[in-house]
Formats: C-alpha cells, structure tokens, sequence
C-alpha cells in the first residue's frame, strides 16, 4: 500500500512504522514492488527512489510497465506488494487533459480538493500556466495545449511535493510541445517538487530531467544522470552522447555517435512492444545518485 512520508504526522501505526524506515531527504522510496495481472508480474521487485525537488524522467518500450508505476506512486492502484513511500501532497497529469465537459475550467482546476476552496485558487494556478483568462471557458473551447495546461493548473492547485506526470506533452503538436515543455520545467523550478516524468522522447527526458530511467522486464534497468547545464541544447555534444547511449540502452539504432558530433535532429523517441525480443537486456545502473543542479529555466 502506498504510505504518505511527508505533510501532516501519520495516524496509523503502520503508516508511522514505514515513515520511520524512510531515509532521510528523500521525497519517494520505493522497495520490492510488485504489481501483477492475472498472476504476470508486470512490476517484479522494482526499487527507486527520488530526493526531494529532483526531475527524473522514466523511460521504457511500451508496456513495460511506466504508467502502471506511475498509478502506484500515485495511489490509484494498492493492489501491490512491497513497499511504498511517497509525499502526502502528490498529484498526477495525464496525457488525455481529463475535463469535465459540463465543468468551467476553473471549476475542473479545483474538482477534489477538499473543503470549499474559492473560485480565485484556480484563477491563481491558471494564471501560472498561462490560462487565467479561460478560467470561466468551457473545456471543449480549449486547443489541446491549452486543455493540457489546464490539466497542469489541476495538478499544481493541489500544491504537490510530488509532480507524476504521465506523457502529458504526448499528444501536442511539436510547437506546443516545446512551449509546454517549457512551463513544466519553470514550474518545477519555482515549486521545488520532485517530479516523475514518464516519457518515450529521449530528448525531452534530457532536456528537463536530472536523472533519466529505463524500465524493463518490470525493474529499472538502467539510469543515467543528466548533469548537464542547463538551459540544454540538443546540439550540445554531451547531450548527443547522452542521447545515444538512451538509445542503444533502449534498443533503438541512434544517428548519433558516441562523442554526440553526429547528432539527431529531433524527436528521439521510443516505441516497440516490451516482450517483443529486442537489444536491451541485463541490468545496468550508471550514475546512480546524480544531484539535482542547475536552474531548469528552458527546455528546448
Ligand atoms: N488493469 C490492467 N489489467 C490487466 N493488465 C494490465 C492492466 N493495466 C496494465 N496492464 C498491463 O500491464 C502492462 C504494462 O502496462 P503499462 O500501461 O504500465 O505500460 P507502459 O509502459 O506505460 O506502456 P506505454 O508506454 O505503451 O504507455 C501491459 O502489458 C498492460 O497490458
């Protein structure tokens, strides 16, 4: 069961038996978890953990496994093993915006909050993301990257320790992409929360994260950090180095060599079925432990 680290003092004893075990300056610890459906074990004993205010982004073929971790940390789904220890505060973004269609925008922003928050708390957190003016709209007036930026207002609202954001860029034309790319890293940067971005652009993981992740065969599998300055580049030749090394890991034939001189022009991404044979195998663990540094103040 997902088990609050931070915020207000736990009640149960159980709740205080794990916060007691969690290591100190850390916003997310996870240990053995578990998650299987109909007896496969799509997570098998994954371990991961996040410092406070740091970026990590989750990079993995597709069903191996990301956004089922992502509900977990979330608390969507307890129907685990092992443990789980996470911020009270967190929220979560998806890559489909969510509106309530019959809801104002400002009254999705607030939609689960507890108590009666006011109309002005979400004109606030839209305003942070650009959106203030659309706070009485409806949502099916919105562009898709503001619908999305909404989405963002919602999770921001709930004043998160931890951000998980599950491929909220993924259905935004590039242009929109870049711009919300963009926000994401000034909004971590003002908030200071630690956020899990699962992600299949390894760009996008390199240009905004301090640590980048690869899940496979239900664990992290490899990780690497980001420690490159910031703002990032993609023609920085550190990062073409970087994003070849994703690459190869991920089992994706990189343009780019290893020195990063002969870099992709954009949008590496990954894509193919976890299971389906492929190059990545092993378990490899590099860099583990990388600061978060810099100033994330763009992204592109
Ligand atoms: N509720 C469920 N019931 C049964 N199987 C599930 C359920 N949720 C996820 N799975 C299975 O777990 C595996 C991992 O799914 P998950 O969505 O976590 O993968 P992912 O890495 O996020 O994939 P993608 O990158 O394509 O979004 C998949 O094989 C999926 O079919």
């Amino acid at each position: 069961m997902a088990t609050d680290v931070h915020g207000p003092v736990t009640t149960s004893e159980r709740e205080k038996q794990v916060a007691g075990a969690a290591a100190p300056g850390t916003a997310v610890q996870v240990g053995g978890l578990v998650r299987a459906f109909g007896g496969r074990a799509v997570i098998d004993d994954l371990h991961l953990s996040l410092r406070p205010g740091e970026f990590v982004a989750l990079l993995g073929r597709s069903g191996c496994g990301k956004s089922t971790l992502l509900r977990v940390l979330a608390g969507l789904d307890q129907e685990i093993d092992g443990e789980v220890l996470v911020p009270r505060r967190r929220a979560v973004a998806f890559q489909a915006p969510r509106l309530m269609p019959w809801k104002r925008v400002w009254r999705n922003v607030l939609l689960g909050l507890p108590g009666r928050p006011e109309r002005d708390v979400a004109v606030r957190a839209l305003e942070e993301v650009g959106l203030g003016r659309r706070a009485d709209a409806w949502p099916k007036t919105l562009s898709g990257g503001e619908a999305q930026r909404a989405s963002l207002a919602r999770a921001l609202v709930r004043e998160p320790d931890l951000l998980l954001l599950d491929e909220p860029f993924g259905a935004l034309d590039a242009l929109t992409r870049i711009k919300a790319q963009r926000l994401v890293a000034e909004l971590w940067q003002e908030r200071g929360c630690a956020v899990l971005l699962v992600t299949h652009d390894v760009e996008e993981a390199l240009l905004l994260a301090d640590r980048a992740l690869v899940m496979e065969s239900g664990r992290i599998a490899y990780e690497t950090a980001v420690d490159l300055p910031r703002p990032r580049t993609v023609s920085d030749p550190r990062f073409g180095a970087l994003r070849a090394r994703l690459l190869d890991r991920l089992g994706v034939d990189g343009e780019a060599n290893e020195d990063g001189t002969d870099g992709r022009s954009a949008g590496a991404s990954v894509d193919g079925d976890e299971g389906s044979g492929g190059v990545v195998g092993g378990t490899e663990v590099v860099g583990v432990g990388a600061a978060a540094s810099g100033s994330p103040t763009a992204a592109a």
